[in-house]
């Protein structure tokens, strides 16, 4: 995954080469930072710091590049976003009109799926812990299909099924025991990972649930982690589908597709980011001749450059090291916090990019010594109170593992495309928080009060 820090900051990119390598971005001599060709000045002023801001158009150009990719092997594959990655309505109504289905982990996903226009035929399930309320949701919407990820959620799904009257489609996830070379955190498909179904288990259990009468099982599927930036895992992960595919084949079974999963990783710091034509070569390559339906779950891919952090400096605070103490923290974007993950940050002032520099230590105002994106980062040496500045590439798992920790409300979001732009989420209020809470009434009387025994 992207370099932890604390990294050799020597390493880090340029302020002017991180500019450079995001086409939505633009310095203005007199707007400064402009994203998309909305000055970043304009949207803090009326939106108010922190702010999300997502990129409309960025999102259509990866989405069709993605597609590209796959249409130029000649491949014909569907498209289901990874919505956990981000799930605004406005972001899954982009993805809708381009084309894309979803992948959802929850009940809660598939409503807001659902709400965008998603039709039940184009959301595929997965997810370790599906609740009984969750399966019969799924079931009764007669989604496209359920990524069962062990024997006792196979024979549950057939249970719900029954009682529904229905016939539910099934793919077994497979845990193929593949390290997906990325963080340890985000690696999913390795033996002792909690998900999928160790693969020896899944060709017998593919057998088995041929006796079942409420599911139909189509293939197999797989999501091997995220954040991966080389290509061998996705060749020994698929590989390995296509022997399943091969063998389940032998013993007189029909095995109609397979799921592929998402994974693709992006530049944060230094990476040599994969193009989804690497992942296309890959599919081609490893299960294009089996003549199964195939498709690919991406979410980071997609949603990750498309989103900035808008925040304000909050105080510079001089020392050893020198603090800049900006309005976002980790309840905003916990990424850093948990994975000490790396994000590229941009001052937004017209003049900032000549300036002389000297490292910072980038924090935030939650309690906590893990409230920190940054440390020794190159940014202008005269960075003070009031100053905007921007985290970059924070449109995957940034608003979507948001908490109000420290009573810090959700932060209002953004979409841009092309010049024109709208608050797409009101930032969230102190009052909302409270309002949400009850205090019962037996509280407040003496007698029944535990702090008056
Ligand atoms: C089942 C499944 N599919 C797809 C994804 C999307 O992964 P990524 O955002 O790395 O493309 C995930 C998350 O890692 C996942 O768990
Ligand atoms: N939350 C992780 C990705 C998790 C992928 C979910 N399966 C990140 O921010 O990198």
């Amino acid at each position: 995954m992207s370099a932890p820090f604390p990294s050799d900051p020597s390493t880090d990119p340029s302020l002017l080469d991180l500019l450079a390598s995001r086409p939505s971005l633009r310095m203005d001599v007199r707007d400064g930072l402009l994203f998309e060709g909305v000055p970043l000045h304009v949207i803090a002023a009326a939106a108010g710091t922190p702010c999300w801001i997502t990129g409309a158009g960025t999102l259509c150009r990866r989405a069709q590049a993605l597609k590209s990719a796959f249409e130029a092997r000649g491949l014909p594959v569907s498209y289901h976003f990874a919505m956990k990655s981000q799930d605004h309505q406005a972001t899954l109504t982009i993805l809708r009109q381009c084309g894309f289905g979803v992948d959802i982990v929850s009940g809660g996903e598939m409503q807001r799926a659902l709400h965008a226009g998603i039709p039940s035929s184009g959301i595929v399930f997965s997810g370790v812990g599906k609740s009984d309320a969750e399966l019969r949701a799924a079931i009764e919407h007669d989604i496209a299909q359920v990524n069962v990820e062990s024997v006792e959620e196979l024979y549950r799904l057939d249970e719900m099924a029954r009682a529904c009257g229905k016939v539910a489609r099934a793919a077994l996830r497979v845990n193929p025991d593949v390290d997906a070379q990325t963080h340890d955190k985000i690696s999913t498909g390795r033996a002792g990972d909690k998900f999928g179904i160790e693969h020896r288990r899944a060709v017998t259990l593919y057998g088995e649930a041929t006796a079942l009468k409420n599911v139909r099982l189509v293939g197999l599927a797989v999501h091997l982690g995220s954040q991966m930036v080389t290509a061998e895992p996705f060749r020994e992960g698929y590989t390995r589908l296509a022997e399943m595919v091969r063998e389940l084949r032998a013993l007189g079974h029909t095995v109609e597709s397979v799921d592929c999963g998402g994974g693709l990783g992006i530049r944060y710091r230094d990476e040599i980011a994969p193009a989804p034509d690497m992942l296309a070569g890959v599919i081609a390559e490893t299960l294009g001749n089996l003549d199964v339906r195939l498709s690919i779950e991406p979410g980071r891919w997609l949603s990750g450059p498309t989103g900035l952090l808008l925040t304000r400096v909050i105080e510079t605070k001089a020392g050893n090291p020198d603090f800049a103490v900006i309005d976002a923290a980790m309840n905003d974007l916990a990424r850093p916090a948990l994975y000490e993950s790396w994000h590229g940050i941009l001052p937004v002032a017209p003049t900032a990019l000549q300036a002389d520099t000297k490292p910072w230590d980038v924090v935030g105002p939650v309690c906590e010594s893990s409230d920190i994106f940054a440390r020794d980062r190159a940014l202008p040496a005269s960075l003070n109170r009031g100053d905007l500045v921007v985290l970059l590439d924070t449109g995957a798992y940034g608003s979507v593992m948001s908490s109000t920790y420290n009573t810090r409300p959700l932060a209002a979001q953004v979409l841009v495309d092309n010049g024109r732009w709208d608050i797409i989420r009101q930032r969230q209020t102190v009052a909302e928080l409270i309002a949400a809470e009850t205090v019962p009434a037996w509280l407040e009387q003496d007698s029944a009060n535990p702090a008056h025994g």
